[in-house]
């Protein structure tokens, strides 16, 4: 047994078990098994069998039964089914199936059985030689009876009394040779038989012995599979502290692994957290990079954008602009129309007032006609009552007459001779009428003829000086004194300002100035006009007449020359009268009226619109230079046949002033008005023609920029005021040096070239110099005599008439 198990220990590799190692357990102890120890008989003839002892390994659940215990269980559950040595051979192959270890355990075994035949029967011999044969005498009993009842003789168990018994419990049939049944029935002298039965019961006792042999092979091999298991179980524990071991070792392992994982976790962590740390620094600084470029790209873009929008508004400006100039050309052509329309509608409300005074004045002819034909009717009828009367008496006289026809009758050729000399001087009468018709129109053109020689000695440029009266009491006056008032009225004395000398006596110097004529401030526009209706009628005879107003603001330019009672009506009116009355000398007039004023060097038409005002260039002038004549593009031209046209127009001129003077103060100060008359005259009887220009400027006011003080806009007006002043200074100054073809500085402002035609060699000019009486104004005063002075003093050639004589 010894050598069995230590066969299966080499042969299995396995360490052994404690228990199995110690010494007198082997065999015994797997033979105190509980189904072994069931028989009592066996623990006589055995050692005692062992307490279990605990492995030390947990019991498991359930446990599982040996192959004998499932042997007896079957046994029980079928006592004919016995388990044979193919089914304990097979569950030693199953479990040497299990691994090659238990199959050379199995092996170990079997080959233990083979090369120790004899193991077994020294085993039993170990027993008593007694307890063998009464143990056989038993078996051999038990033997014959259970072959009776076991059709396997090589069944291992016999079955008594419904009971399994395992085959190997030979002690349990100990009994005595004398009381075998068998041998005992033999007389002691049959030899022979006993010995037959002897060998009958060896035989019986060989089959039982092979029979245990067989099963203690079986139970070796149980035991050896205990041994498995047990080494099983022991590996199990050994695996199983390896496991808690491995599993410690692996808990640290995944404790420090853990705590790694941590700190790395942490580190990361950390590192992550300075990398963002630093990537959002970056990120800032990024940030606020692009933030600048994108600040920069934002001005950049803003300033382009503003670019682009004053583009923008500068097209659309000058788009604006230009719908503008577009629309304004349109209500321009519209206002021309509507004043072309209001023209011929005025023309034709004063055709039609012309008309229905001539009606007028025809009903009041008709009715003083009536007046007269009543008058005459009344006449006649006192003539028929005393015609009646002369019949009367002409009958007498008729008898009176035939008397005397009768006794004329007598003297015939005498009186015929009376009646061709009464016709004779009828037709010498009509003959001298006619002839002193033609000598009147001699005589007319006679007399224009010497007129304007008389205007021209009188001097192509004259000057005349009005002072006018104090409009206020308390307003201090300068002292005036005009000499030769009451005879000639050609002088003015001014008394200067105080001057202190240089021993520091005050002084007033008396300044003395003379000009063609000088009106005192008690002179009316009547007395004026009577002076300068020569040159009107120059004007009519086909002469450029040219008459302005010199003077500092508020001198009465405007007074003079725009009032009611002014220069322009009044001229307009004298050539109305003269036109009329030239008519009977065959002379028919067309006058033609403008009114356009010159501001900042720009030409407006004061007969347009005032919202046209002050465009550069809106007016263009030309010269026709062999004519005489000067055209304005785009100015109102009004055909003026009365007095009452003319009213018209300065009334329009004065509103469109006041309308422009809401842009700039005082307009009507700061601007040159001029009104031109053009006079077309032609005689049909003569076959005359002429065509004179009549200006009549009321410039602006004269001060001088170093006394008005003035800024802005009205620094400019004044600038420009002041040069064209000085250019009209410097165009008068020469043509008084009278050269010919010597240049005439007319371009030098827009007043001295819109005045081209009517100053100089080819027209009559009379400047009017304003005088202001207040002391206040006595330094301006002094100023505007001495320029007039000087224009006074220049002698302007020979003016030219534009008459022309019909082919
Ligand atoms: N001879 C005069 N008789 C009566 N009043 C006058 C006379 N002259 C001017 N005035 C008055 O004096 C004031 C200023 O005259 P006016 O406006 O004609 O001056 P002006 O020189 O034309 O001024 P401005 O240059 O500003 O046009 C007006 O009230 C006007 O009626």
């Amino acid at each position: 047994m010894d050598y069995s198990e230590n066969a299966s220990m080499r042969g299995s590799h396995l360490r052994p078990p404690s228990r199995i190692t110690a010494p007198g357990m082997g065999l015994h102890e797997m033979s105190a098994s509980d189904n072994n120890a069931r028989t009592g008989g066996a623990s006589s003839m055995m050692p005692p069998p062992m307490k279990h002892k605990p492995s030390g390994l947990p019991e498991p659940a359930t446990k599982r039964k040996t192959l004998v215990e499932r042997a007896g269980e079957s046994t029980q559950s079928n006592p004919i089914a016995l388990p044979t040595s193919r089914s304990v051979n097979s569950a030693v192959t199953n479990t040497a199936q299990a691994g090659p270890r238990n199959t050379s355990f199995s092996s170990s075994i079997s080959s233990s059985s083979s090369r120790n035949p004899s193991t077994t029967s020294r085993t039993t011999s170990a027993s008593s030689t007694r307890s063998v044969v009464g143990s056989i005498g038993r078996s051999a009993g038990n033997h014959l009876r259970s072959r009776t009842a076991m059709p396997n003789n090589r069944a291992v168990h016999s079955s008594t009394n419904g009971t399994t018994r395992p085959a190997t419990a030979i002690g349990d049939h100990e009994t005595s040779v004398s009381d075998h049944p068998v041998l005992g029935k033999r007389k002691a002298w049959d030899t022979k038989g006993r010995l037959e039965d002897m060998e009958s019961l060896y035989a019986q006792l060989k089959g039982q012995m092979d029979s245990t042999t067989f099963e203690r092979n079986g139970l070796e091999e149980t035991v050896n599979l205990y041994k498995t298991r047990h080494d099983t179980k022991v590996m199990l524990s050994t695996t199983n502290t390896a496991l808690d071991d491995s599993r410690r070792a692996h808990t640290h392992e995944v404790d420090d692994l853990t705590r790694k994982h941590r700190n790395e976790i942490e580190d990361s962590s950390d590192r992550h957290r300075k990398d963002r740390e630093r990537l959002r620094k970056e990120a800032q600084e990024e940030l606020d990079g692009l933030g600048k470029e994108h600040r920069e790209e934002i001005d950049k873009l803003i300033r382009q954008h503003k670019d682009d929008l004053n583009e923008l508004e500068n097209r659309l400006k000058a788009e604006i602009e230009e719908q503008r100039s577009q629309r304004l050309k349109v209500v321009q052509d519209l206002s021309t129309q509507i004043a072309l329309q209001q023209q011929s509608t005025d023309i034709n409300i004063s055709n039609k007032n012309r008309e229905a005074q001539t009606i007028r004045e025809d009903l009041s002819r008709t009715a003083s006609e009536l007046e007269q034909e009543r008058a005459l009717n009344d006449s006649l009828k006192k003539k028929l009552a005393e015609a009646d009367a002369n019949n009367i008496a002409i009958d007498t006289s008729m008898r009176t007459m035939k008397a005397k026809i009768d006794f004329l009758e007598s003297d015939n050729q005498a009186q015929s001779q009376a009646f061709a000399d009464l016709n004779q001087k009828l037709q010498d009468a009509i003959n001298s009428a006619n002839e002193a018709q033609e000598k009147l129109r001699v005589e007319e053109t006679l007399r224009r003829k010497l007129h304007n020689q008389v205007q021209e000695l009188k001097g192509n440029i004259r000057v005349f000086c009005r002072v006018r009266p104090t409009l206020d009491d308390t307003e201090a006056e300068a002292k005036m004194t005009f000499p030769d008032a009451e005879s000639d009225g050609r002088e003015v004395q001014v008394q200067g300002p105080e001057q202190k000398s240089a021993l520091g006596k005050i002084t007033t110097a008396t300044n003395s100035f003379a000009f063609d004529k000088v009106f005192d401030p008690t002179s009316t526009n009547a007395t004026v006009f009577e002076e300068i209706s020569q040159l009107v009628q120059s004007a009519l005879d086909g002469y450029n007449v040219c008459i302005f107003c010199y003077g500092q603001t508020g001198s009465g330019k405007t007074f003079t020359m725009s009032s009611s009672d002014g220069m322009i009506p009044r001229t307009v009116a004298q050539i109305y009268s003269t036109a009329q009355r030239l008519e009977e000398k065959g002379w028919r007039y067309e006058m033609c009226g403008s009114f356009v004023e010159v501001y900042n060097e720009t030409l407006n038409d004061l007969l347009g619109r005032a919202d046209e005002f002050d465009r550069t260039d809106r007016h263009k002038i030309t010269h026709d230079l062999a004519r005489g004549s000067t055209e304005l593009s785009g100015v109102h031209s009004v055909l003026l046949d009365g007095p009452q046209s003319v009213e018209d127009m300065l009334a329009q001129a004065s509103r469109n002033r006041s309308v422009a003077a809401t842009k700039a103060n005082e307009r009507s100060s700061r601007s040159h008005s001029v009104f031109i008359l053009k006079l077309i005259g032609t005689n049909d009887a003569t076959g005359e023609k002429s065509e004179g220009t009549l200006n009549l400027v009321d410039l602006a006011g004269s001060e001088r920029l170093s006394q008005s003080g003035a800024e802005g806009a009205r620094l400019k007006e004044t600038q420009s005021i002041n040069k064209s002043l000085s250019c009209l200074g410097d165009v008068i100054g020469a043509l008084g040096q009278g050269k010919e073809g010597g240049h005439v500085p007319y371009r030098n402002s827009k007043l001295t070239y819109l005045l081209q035609q009517s100053l100089g060699g080819n027209s009559k000019t009379l400047m009017f110099v304003m005088i202001s009486p207040l002391q206040l104004h006595l330094s301006e005063t002094l100023t505007s005599l001495k320029f007039a002075t000087k224009v006074h003093n220049t002698h302007i050639g020979t003016a030219k008439q534009q008459a022309k004589v019909k082919d």
